[in-house]
């Protein structure tokens, strides 16, 4: 199953879409979304997790069209998303905010909290469990939010820059959960650093005010940077060819 976006559009503001009748389906197998800034790439993922709803078009996870009535329920449970902004739930402890995450897509009370618990795990939090997550650093919030994501095990992955703020060896740890993942569910993160993404990524989406400028395996996206690129500048040497049209 893919992510497929048909012919939508969507705009915060009459007259100016930020997507404009985009047909995109995203690679199968964990993907990242780069992009300048306002490029859309929020917009896109937040039309993916049916946190927004576009004006005309659809935007559907196998059958299901996440603006349909009787499949929204049904598609909200299948993703899982983390926004650009976390907020902390005032009053609540970091493991009671994952595991009303999992409650709000489905699962049992009881689920709920234990799902939370290996969800925090997974992202190096539990240490910090019964801590208030209005107490939490910026990093912390936003490994919070991964967990809230993972908590109910959804099959599609949406995480909206899920490494900004975060410290190498926190980057490392999710460097390694992206690929445990593998085979469980499908992962599209959105993000500005450019190195390793080899390592982690099957396959990349660039999108350049509103419409995709490159859509494909990493392989032939770092074949894009010129060949005397090293290997470790490839990746930003190709984004950046794509962002100003020099490839
Ligand atoms: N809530 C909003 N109200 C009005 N305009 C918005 C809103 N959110 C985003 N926009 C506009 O929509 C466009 C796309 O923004 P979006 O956040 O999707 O881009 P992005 O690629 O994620 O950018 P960045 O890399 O800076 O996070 C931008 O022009 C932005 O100004």
């Amino acid at each position: 199953m893919s992510l497929r976006y048909t012919d939508c559009t969507f705009g915060y503001r009459a007259r100016t879409p930020v997507l404009d009748s985009l047909t995109l389906e995203l690679p199968t197998g964990h993907t990242v979304l780069l992009g300048p800034n306002g490029a859309g790439k929020s917009t896109l993922l937040s039309l993916g997790a049916s946190a927004l709803a576009p004006k005309t078009g659809r935007v559907g996870w196998g059958s299901l069209d996440s603006a349909r009535s009787r499949d929204r329920g049904e598609y909200r449970r299948r993703v899982g998303w983390l926004p650009q902004r976390i907020e902390p739930v005032p009053g609540l402890t970091v493991r009671e905010q994952a595991a009303y995450a999992g409650w709000l897509k489905g699962l049992s009370k009881r689920r709920a909290w234990d799902r939370a618990v290996r969800a925090l795990d997974r992202v190096r939090l539990s240490e910090l469990a019964d801590r208030r997550s209005h107490e939490l650093s910026g990093g912390q919030l936003r490994r919070l939010g991964i967990a809230q994501a993972l908590v109910h095990r959804a099959e599609l992955i949406l995480l909206d820059e899920p490494t900004a703020g975060l410290d190498p060896v926190q980057r490392g740890v999710f460097r390694d959960l992206v690929g445990e993942l593998s085979g469980t569910a499908q992962v599209i993160v959105s993000t500005h650093q450019t190195e390793d993404l080899a390592d982690v990524y099957e396959a990349v989406v660039v999108l350049d005010r509103g419409a995709p400028v490159f859509r494909g395996a990493i392989g032939d996206f770092l074949s894009l940077a010129p060949p005397e690129v090293a290997a470790e500048r490839r990746a930003e040497a190709a984004y950046r060819g794509l962002v100003r049209g020099e490839v």
